[in-house]
């Protein structure tokens, strides 16, 4: 099979342009995105590098620049890649240190190697080979990313370390002959496959950070900051969604609002901090009472709110109650001091009933009323 090299190479310089300009495009409009910046700058260097590469064939008296500053850049590349990958997940500056040092440790070998151009492009194989495999790793630690996004980038990562693992191999072979064995159709192939992986590659960063950007805006969006349960919003949202859902199935539905005890007076006696603390700690209780499928939100400062689905009285009515003694019986702690704490619960029963789940909620409210009139720490149903 023919394999056109030199298309390929202008292809790629092309596109690797290309995908610089929009991603310093995209840095403009989101200027505290310096990702952007930074991967404008790998695609440029990688740009570099492939057409400094090519000129070998050309220009065999200026190693220096054919091979010595080439290989740099093909260091550089994913190393910038790498660092605004970083830079994008910490959302704050990162420290080059990690740059500068694989930078000097491979200018160091390569000022003595790259008069032999073979012996540096064997070594520049293996560094890569380490920053992709690593790249790959490093992947797998942004928990926080979108799985499909973040698989298919460590997958090529990983491909690609194996990929330059596999070249420095063929190359290290080779060592014993005075040319570079370019002509080889698989070395060919595997600088192909090279620049596809790394033209890819890139490509996909914008995708994944807008993906990871989606998701901590609907984080923002849906979830309570301090306790990571549903907020209000999405206690509606959703809330909504499954009262419907069970009207159409004909299932018994229930809201249960649930309200802390005297919270001002934790608040002022042991301070807002560890009112806080109280509060992730009920957050924590609700969470690991409820099903997957149930709705729990903190509605508002010391209120939350819960929409069960499939659940006849008998049963909204012992979880109610094991919520008020599991709570009551947990000793919080905050900074050594034990903190008892007591809970209301207000609770409405319903099925298939038009009423809204607004309605719902000031019923519930109603009785959560009666419960606290009642002498707190117990529950009430409307
Ligand atoms: N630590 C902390 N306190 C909050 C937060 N949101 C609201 N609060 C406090 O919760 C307290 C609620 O007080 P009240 O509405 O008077 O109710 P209460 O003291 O719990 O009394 P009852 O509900 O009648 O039993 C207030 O002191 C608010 O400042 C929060 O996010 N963190």
């Amino acid at each position: 099979m023919e394999m056109h090299l030199p298309t390929l190479i202008i292809t790629t310089i092309t596109l690797n342009v290309l995908l610089a300009g929009v991603m310093f495009i995209i840095y403009q409009v989101r200027r505290s995105q310096k990702s952007f910046l930074t991967w404008a700058l790998a695609c440029a260097v990688f740009a570099v590098a492939v057409m400094l590469t090519s000129m070998r064939a050309i220009v065999d008296d200026q190693p220096w620049l054919t091979v010595f500053m080439a290989d740099l850049c093909i260091i550089f590349a994913p190393l910038l890649a790498l660092h605004g990958l970083r830079q994008y997940q910490v959302q704050g500056p990162v420290s080059l240190k990690l740059v500068a040092l694989v930078m000097s440790y491979s200018a160091l070998p390569l000022v003595y190697l790259y008069t032999s151009p073979l012996h540096a492009q064997t070594l520049t194989a293996v560094i890569t080979a380490a920053i992709y495999l690593f790249a790959a790793a490093y992947m797998l630690t942004i928990k926080q990313a979108p799985a499909l996004s973040r698989n298919v980038l460590f997958l090529l990562f990983l491909l690609h370390g194996a990929l330059m693992l596999g070249m420095a191999g063929m190359l290290f072979q080779n060592l014993g002959a005075k040319q570079l064995i370019t002509v080889e159709p698989i070395l060919k192939l595997i600088l192909i496959t090279h620049l596809l992986l790394t033209t890819g590659t890139v490509t996909l960063f914008p995708v994944f950070a807008f993906a990871m950007s989606e998701r901590r805006l609907l984080e923002i969006v849906n979830f309570d900051e301090l306790t990571q349960l549903y907020n209000r919003r999405a206690f509606f949202e959703r809330g909504s969604m499954l009262l419907a859902k069970n009207r159409v199935l004909r299932r018994p539905f229930c809201v249960l609002m649930l309200d802390l005890d005297h919270f001002k007076e934790i608040n002022d006696r042991f301070g807002h901090a560890a009112g806080d603390a109280c509060l992730r700690e009920v957050a924590r209780i609700i969470h690991e009472s409820v099903r997957d499928n149930d709705v729990a939100a903190r509605i508002g400062g010391e209120e939350f709110a819960l929409a069960l689905s499939d659940v006849d009285r008998n049963q909204a009515e012992l979880l109610s109650y094991r919520l008020c003694q599991r709570i009551a019986q947990q000793v919080f702690e905050h900074n050594d001091e034990k903190i008892e704490l007591t809970v209301s619960i207000g609770g409405i029963f319903s099925i298939s009933s038009r009423r809204e789940l607004s309605d719902l909620l000031n019923a519930a409210d109603s009785a959560l009323y009666e419960a606290k009139a009642g002498g707190r720490n117990q529950f009430k149903f409307a």
